[in-house]
């Protein structure tokens, strides 16, 4: 699965737990059913055979982060195989809520005491695709916890092993590091402080544009 040019688009949205990739996502999807355009929607963990399993993994307090780092980047391969790469070469738009930065970030920080890098999960993961194109949305874990609770979708007692405050503000200052250690022209950085419309309009003007220049969007 080395290929790396495809008639569709892979764009990818990640960030904090609770940043609002997930609302963007489905807001984009659905503005694209709309307008006829070929669009798939995904996200990771996956739906699939193994994404059900790593789901059923995080779950547990005590896996070992080695095991974490390996099932997060099992379930990738698969979900390229089996779903994102079908799509693209069919010329589908694909938005995927999370993807292999999100490893490159949880998955080393969380293992940093265990003898875990970036250069090692970067390896385990060179098997998979490499997106088009990366939204980051950047916001206080506090504002994004809050969101959460208000919505009623969070509460401390049920909080997942990885939306630990400190740990949150970790994760975002890693996101921030990719996004500045890498090019614009396949990052960008939004403040998700905002409400879900502003947000829709700076990411829907992007992903226009780069859908026009790619020839998908006329
Ligand atoms: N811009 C926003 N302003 C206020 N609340 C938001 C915003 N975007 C999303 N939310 C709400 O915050 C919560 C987390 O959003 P969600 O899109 O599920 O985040 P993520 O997928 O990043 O975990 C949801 O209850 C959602 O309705
Ligand atoms: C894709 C991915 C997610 N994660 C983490 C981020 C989330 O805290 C958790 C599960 O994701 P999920 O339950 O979908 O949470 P969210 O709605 O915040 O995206 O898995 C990793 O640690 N590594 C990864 O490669």
């Amino acid at each position: 699965m080395t290929r790396q040019s495809w008639a569709g688009f892979f764009l990818v949205l990640d960030g904090i737990d609770g940043c609002g990739k997930s609302t963007q996502a489905k807001n984009l999807y659905h503005h694209f059913r709309k307008m006829n355009q070929k669009v798939h929607i995904t996200t990771e963990p996956s739906q699939g055979d193994l994404g059900q399993i790593l789901r059923k993994y995080l779950k547990k307090d005590q896996n070992p982060p080695q095991l974490d780092a390996l099932l997060f980047a099992a379930d990738r391969i698969e979900h390229c195989h089996d779903e994102i790469l079908p799509a693209l070469n069919d010329g589908k738009l694909v938005i995927s809520d999370r993807y292999r930065d999100s490893s490159y970030i949880y998955q080393s920080i969380q293992g940093k005491n265990d003898g875990i890098n970036r250069a090692w999960i970067e390896s385990i993961n060179k098997f998979s695709l490499t997106p088009d194109f990366t939204i980051i949305f950047d916001i206080d874990p506090k504002i994004a916890l809050k969101r959460r609770i208000t919505h009623n979708t969070e509460n401390q007692e049920e909080m997942d092993k990885f939306e630990e405050i400190n740990f949150q503000y970790e994760i975002r200052k890693g996101f921030k590091e990719i996004v500045a250690h890498n090019p614009k022209e396949k990052y960008l950085i939004i403040d998700a402080d905002q409400s879900p419309d502003q947000i829709f309009a700076i990411v829907l003007k992007k992903i226009n544009h780069l859908l026009k220049t790619k020839g998908i969007l006329l």
